[in-house]
């Protein structure tokens, strides 16, 4: 298996992030003239063309490129001020106007600012996961540590380490969060499950927190079980990923997610809750991944308070790597927000990896459990731990001055990209498509274009009519909903909720009661809870969301006895024939 990112080319001294040697930067900017006229001369030949004609003439942004195999792209892009900034995007609120910004075909772009903020040199900050300092026997082999983000002008710094943990260390602490973690579904405004959700606070610390409207309480009595898990898990990404942090300066609460199916995801958002101060002070965050690979991006914000990215500032990190085996155990480190303003200027992302492709080696795991590490600044009026005024923390102070620089991982480096559905894997992560660059006459997504790189042969797509179905629309959750509530009234009695398997969906489901779906993950983590309770008395810590399910599987039915069986909405998928 190829590396996710394909190799930086070596770098000038000093190691990333650096400035580029000023000879590469007089010959990018000497290239990037060229290709301004070629371009102006392209326009300008377009026109005289179409003189005459009512036909509207498209004008190409950047004069498309086709890459092909042997001409890998080059990742990691070092911008000056002065280019691209006729591709800049606009702040547009207007719907004709965004849709032409998903049209636009552009390279990639995040460029260093004006300064807006205090340059490190005033504003020392002791970078966490810093991990060019790391050691270097750690992480698992074949996976590398890498500066992904290097804005100083926004103060915005991004680190992403695949493989900082030890597989078994993985497992372990991905059984031990997804059984003890006091879970609860979070749900959209149409009702799906879109993650479940658990928060985690430390030294006695009592607030809440909350996503958009949904709040998580910080549990009076969070079990020995889920604390232990959560501790052990700290001891060892602290101990790894920022070695130089003394014990007192470790982050004080923690967010956890879970994604048990791969369709849920997290809209664009900055965690900007005034807990953190993250938009006022320098804001840290470790965010360790556990389980099945999934995507996450982080891209500039557009201006005033508006949530959505610059589609062409987008930078895409592989949470987890895939195995050609199984996936489940593996872990990543990113810092992304990780010190600094990221959550003032910039959103991240977590797509869906709902991919057409048949036989993707990580269908048979999905669940994924993110912990999101971070720091209380403004505790809340009622929590034991509350100041007048802010803390100082130990990170702000410290930390070696540093030469300005500035460093953006752009995968498709300065090739032009489009927002499309990929001709690979028809991936639709954000309005209808994600950035794609043009390879042997194919729109690829970054995923579909390393995997062409790696001369595998190309996916089997499956047809339209074959798909495996998105998210449940409105009109399923309330056919489902009705269903739901006529058995709650009738008290019917519920048929085997193990009956059918369909090995697409890999969900079960029951033909005449479609509402109770249940993943292969959760029976089996209820098979295993089930089997646990039996040999112990008592039974372990389960999901909020899975005690009904639970207690049905114990009792030998769905539903039978028990109150109906609500595990999540999943769409129930039509059999392959
Ligand atoms: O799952 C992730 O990696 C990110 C989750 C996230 O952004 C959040 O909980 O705020
Ligand atoms: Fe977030």
């Amino acid at each position: 298996m190829t590396s996710l990112y394909p190799p930086l080319p070596a770098p000038a001294a000093p190691v990333l992030p650096g400035p580029q040697a000023a000879g590469t930067q007089r010959a990018q900017s000497q290239a990037e003239d060229q290709n301004r006229q070629r371009l102006l001369l392209s326009c300008h030949l377009q026109d005289l063309l179409s003189a005459g004609t009512s036909e509207p003439v498209r004008r190409p942004l950047v004069t498309e490129k086709t890459h092909d195999a042997r001409e890998p792209i080059t990742p990691g892009l070092v911008l000056d001020a002065r280019q691209s900034t006729r591709f800049a995007e606009r702040s547009v609120r207007d719907p004709a106007e965004r849709k032409a910004s998903l049209r636009r075909v552009a390279p990639h772009l995040w460029e260093a600012t004006q300064r807006t903020e205090p340059p490190l040199k005033e504003q020392p900050l002791l970078l966490l996961g810093d991990f060019h300092s790391a050691p270097k026997d750690v992480g698992a082999p074949g996976t590398s540590c890498r500066v992904v983000l290097w804005d100083e002008s926004r103060r915005c710094f991004a680190s992403h380490w695949p493989g900082a943990l030890p597989p078994d260390f993985c497992s372990h602490s991905f059984d031990a969060l997804m059984t003890h973690g006091p879970w609860e579904p979070l749900h959209s405004k149409k009702g799906q499950v879109t993650r479940e959700t658990c928060w985690y606070v430390r030294k006695g610390c009592r607030c809440d927190y909350t996503y958009g409207i949904a709040r998580v309480r910080a549990k009076r009595k969070q079990t020995q079980a889920f604390r232990a898990a959560m501790e052990i898990l700290l001891e060892e990404v602290m101990r790894r990923v920022c070695p130089s942090l003394p014990k007192e300066a470790w982050p004080n609460c923690a967010n956890l997610n879970l994604y048990t199916e791969a369709w849920q995801s997290v809209g664009w958002h900055a965690d900007d809750e005034s807990l953190f101060m993250g938009k006022d002070r320098d804001c840290p965050i470790l965010s360790v991944s556990l389980g099945a690979r999934r995507e996450f991006w982080l891209a500039l914000r557009h201006q005033g308070n508006c949530m959505d990215p610059q589609l062409k500032s987008i930078v895409e990190a592989q949470r987890a790597m895939p195995s050609a085996q199984f996936c489940s155990f593996q872990s990543s480190v990113l810092a992304p927000s990780s010190k600094g303003l990221c959550q003032k200027h910039c959103v991240h992302f977590v797509p869906c990896d709902v991919r057409n492709i048949e036989s993707t080696s990580h269908d048979s795991v999905r669940a994924r459990i993110n912990v999101t590490w971070r720091w209380i600044r403004e505790h809340k009026q009622r929590c034991p731990q509350h100041v007048e005024g802010t803390e100082q923390f130990f990170f702000e102070s410290s930390g070696p001055p540093r030469d300005e620089q500035f460093f953006v991982h752009a995968w498709a480096g300065q090739c032009a990209m489009a927002w499309k559905l990929c001709d690979g894997c028809d991936h639709d992560a954000w309005r209808g498509g994600r950035n794609c660059v043009k390879h042997q006459n194919q729109w690829l997504c970054r995923l579909c274009y390393e995997h062409a790189l790696s001369g595998a042969p190309p996916h089997q797509k499956v047809p339209r009519d074959r798909r495996r179905p998105r998210r449940p629309g409105l009109a399923v959750i309330e056919a489902r909903a009705a269903a739901e509530e006529e058995f709650n009234n009738t008290g019917a009695s519920r048929p085997d909720a193990l009956q059918q398997l369909n090995p697409l969906s890999a969900a079960f489901f029951v033909p005449s009661y479609p509402q109770v779906v249940v993943t292969p993950m959760q029976i089996q983590q209820m098979q295993v809870l089930a089997e646990l309770s039996r040999l112990a008395d008592g039974r372990p810590g389960v999901s909020s969301s899975m005690a009904p399910a639970y207690q049905a599987l114990a009792a030998g039915s769905f539903g039978a006895t028990s109150s109906p069986t609500k595990v999540s909405y999943y769409p129930v998928p039509a059999p392959l024939q």
